[in-house]
Formats: structure tokens, C-alpha cells, sequence
């Protein structure tokens, strides 16, 4: 896992093409009704199938039942199924082990303590992500604040832990949090939007490039 980079919240066949274009490895899809990205099921099997053979198709679920999960996954057929809610390390098993898709686990990250969750998460996860957590204000979304977190707490960790990294990430950013925090793969979704919900092609184009000649500066 090196250099990767993942584009969340795709809704629209247009914005999905522009991702894949500017070389996109991961395509998110919501499924969560209280995102403003979250997409229907024919809406994101239309969406995946562009998709498929291009990046890596993840379904966003915030602590789904089985029969959600269930038509996410005959709808979309994802490789990866990221869970963003407050998933125990039973239900992880438990949902790896019934559908078969690699995991992407979010773990949100405020200070220090939080860093705990990193080897129990990371042991089963394909990708563990780290993202910041909500705010405390109601009606927060559980991810997809465009918030950042303190990146310098992740310079506490071993060098060989693997995370991607998201919260708040854009084309402004995004080489800086690479380099401080060693990130091997980046994923963004309000930062490469021009209103919540609504992507912005050049700012896809441009959160890639930037992400890409960040990995390269590193080697990646
Ligand atoms: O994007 C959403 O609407 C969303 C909803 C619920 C949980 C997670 C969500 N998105 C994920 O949140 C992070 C950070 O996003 P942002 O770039 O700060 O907007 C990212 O991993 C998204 O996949």
C-alpha cells in the first residue's frame, strides 16, 4: 500500500469519470441517508459499473445492519466495505467474514488516547483510516466535516503503521499532511467539493495532482 488515493462521496457519472481519469485508485459511494452524498441503489450500481476494472470500489456504511450491508453489496459488488461508525471489533469480524469484502475501518482521531484503537483496528482492517472525529454539535455527520484533526499526533506512531488519512484534506493540503504524517494513501470528500455534496471536478483534478506529486517528492 503506497501512494494511494481515494476520492469519496462520488454521486454523478461526470464527476466519477473525472476522478478515474485523474487516476483515482479508491471511488467512495455513501450509503448513509443522512450524508448529502448518499447515493440510491440504481444510482450507485450505474456509478460502480462505470467504475469497475478502473479503482478500487468502497461502500460507505455508518454502523449498518446486515440487510443494509446486504443490498449495498449486490448493488454495487465493492471491493471494500469502509465502516464508519462505531463498529465493535466483533461486528468488524462478523461483517468480514459474511460478505467478504476487504475492510476499510475509520478510527477518528482527536488526541493522543485515541492512537490506542490503531493496532486492534489496524489487525482487522485491510486499510485502517484515520479520520478526525465529529464534533460535539447536533446533527454532525459521523465523517465528511471537512475538519482536520492535529496531524502531529500521528508522528507519535511506528513509521511502518500503515493508515490512510482523511478529515479536512484539499489540494492545499494535502502535500504538507503527506509528508508530516507519512500517510500512504489520502482520501478526501468535502475538500474536492464546491457545497456539501456537490464535487467539483477541478478540484478533484487538483486534489490528485497534489496528492500524486506529494507521493512522488517521497519516492512513492
Ligand atoms: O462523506 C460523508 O458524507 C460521510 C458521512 C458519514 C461518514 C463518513 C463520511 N465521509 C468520510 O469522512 C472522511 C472525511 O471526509 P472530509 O474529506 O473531511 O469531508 C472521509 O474518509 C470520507 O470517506
Amino acid at each position: 500500500m503506497d501512494g494511494l488515493i481515494k476520492i469519496c462521496g462520488i454521486s454523478t457519472p461526470e464527476t466519477l469519470d473525472v476522478a478515474l481519469s485523474a487516476g483515482a485508485d479508491f471511488i467512495g459511494f455513501a450509503r448513509f441517508p443522512k450524508s448529502p452524498r448518499h447515493v440510491g441503489l440504481d444510482q450507485a450500481r450505474a456509478l460502480s459499473r462505470q467504475a469497475a476494472g478502473r479503482a478500487q470500489r468502497v461502500v460507505l456504511l455508518v454502523d449498518a445492519d446486515d440487510a443494509a450491508i446486504a443490498e449495498a453489496v449486490e448493488a454495487i459488488d465493492p471491493e471494500f466495505l469502509q465502516l464508519h461508525g462505531h463498529e465493535t471489533e466483533d461486528r468488524i469480524r462478523e461483517i468480514r467474514d459474511r460478505f467478504g469484502r476487504q475492510i476499510i475501518k475509520a478510527l477518528g482521531i482527536a488526541e493522543e488516547a485515541d492512537l490506542a484503537g490503531i493496532a486492534s483496528y489496524g489487525a482487522l482492517s485491510d486499510l485502517l483510516l484515520l479520520d478526525a472525529k465529529p464534533p460535539r454539535t447536533s446533527g454532525a455527520l459521523p465523517g465528511g466535516n471537512g475538519l482536520p484533526f492535529d496531524w502531529r499526533l500521528l508522528t507519535k506512531l511506528d513509521p511502518d503503521t500503515a493508515f490512510m488519512l482523511s478529515g479536512g484534506l484539499t489540494s492545499d493540503n494535502v502535500a504538507e499532511a503527506i509528508r508530516l504524517t507519512g500517510a500512504k494513501a489520502v482520501d478526501v470528500s468535502s475538500g474536492v467539493e464546491s457545497a456539501p455534496g456537490i464535487k467539483d471536478p477541478a478540484r478533484i483534478e487538483a486534489f490528485i495532482k497534489a496528492a500524486r506529486a506529494a507521493y512522488a517528492a517521497k519516492g512513492q
